[in-house]
C-alpha cells in the first residue's frame, strides 16, 4: 500500500500529533500543509490572514495539497481544507482519507490548552469552545462526507494510530503488512 494517507477533522482533533506518529508507524513520509504552508509563505497563517484574508489562504492551502502530495506519505490537512468541493474530490481520488472526529468538548478543551493561535487565528471572533461547536455543526457533513473511514480521535494518539491501521488493514491487509515489515 503506497497511496498517500490524509487526515481530516476539526482543529485539535489531532491530525499532526496522529499522523506523525502513523507515519513513523508505517515507515511514510509526514507532511503537514499547515506548516508546508507557512515555510513557503515566510509567514504565518495568522498574518496571511490579516493581510490578505481568507480566500487568500484557501487558494494557497489548495495549491500546497495538491503540490506534497504523493506516495508513501501521511498528510495532515488544515481543519477547513474540507470546506473546497475541489479539495474533497482531489481528497477522496488520491489516497485514504481518515475522518478523526471528536466531540466539541474534547477539541475545545485541547485548543484551550494549547491555542496556538499563530497557526490558529479566530474563525468567528467567539470564544473557543463556542467557536468549535459552530464551525463543526457546519463541517462535519462535510468532513464525513470526504472521508473514506472515521475513526474516534477523543482517545490517546496511539489508540487512534491503531485505529487507522487496522483500517488500512482491512482494505490491503498483505501490502500493509510487508511496508511495515520491510521499510526502514
Ligand atoms: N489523541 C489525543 N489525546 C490527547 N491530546 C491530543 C490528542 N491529539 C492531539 N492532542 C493535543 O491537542 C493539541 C492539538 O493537536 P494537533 O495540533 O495534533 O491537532 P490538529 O488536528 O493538527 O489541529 P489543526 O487543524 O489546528 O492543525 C496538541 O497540543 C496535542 O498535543
Ligand atoms: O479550521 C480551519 O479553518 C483552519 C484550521 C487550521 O488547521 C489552519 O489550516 C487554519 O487556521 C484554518
Ligand atoms: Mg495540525
Amino acid at each position: 500500500m503506497t497511496q498517500p494517507i490524509f487526515l481530516i477533522g476539526a482543529r485539535g482533533c489531532g491530525k499532526t500529533t496522529v499522523g506523525q506518529k502513523l507515519a513513523g508507524a508505517c515507515h511514510f513520509d509526514f507532511i503537514d500543509t499547515d506548516v508546508t504552508l507557512q515555510e513557503r509563505a515566510q509567514q504565518s497563517i495568522a498574518d496571511i490572514v490579516a493581510k490578505e484574508g481568507w480566500p487568500a489562504f484557501r487558494a494557497l492551502e489548495t495549491q500546497t495539497l495538491q503540490s506534497v502530495t504523493a506516495a508513501q506519505s501521511v498528510i495532515a490537512t488544515g481543519g477547513g481544507v474540507i470546506l473546497a468541493p475541489a479539495n474533497r474530490e482531489f481528497l477522496r481520488d488520491n489516497g485514504i482519507v481518515f475522518y478523526l472526529k471528536a466531540p466539541v468538548a474534547v477539541l475545545a478543551g485541547r485548543l484551550e490548552a494549547f491555542p496556538e493561535e499563530s497557526q490558529r487565528p479566530t474563525l468567528t471572533g467567539k470564544p473557543i469552545s463556542e467557536e468549535v461547536r459552530e464551525i463543526l455543526a457546519q463541517r462535519d457533513a462535510l468532513y464525513r462526507e470526504t472521508a473514506h473511514f472515521t475513526v474516534d480521535a477523543a482517545c490517546e494518539p496511539d489508540d487512534v494510530v491503531a485505529q487507522i491501521l487496522a483500517a488500512i488493514a482491512s482494505v490491503h491487509p498483505t501490502t500493509m503488512a510487508v511496508n511495515s515489515a520491510t521499510a526502514g
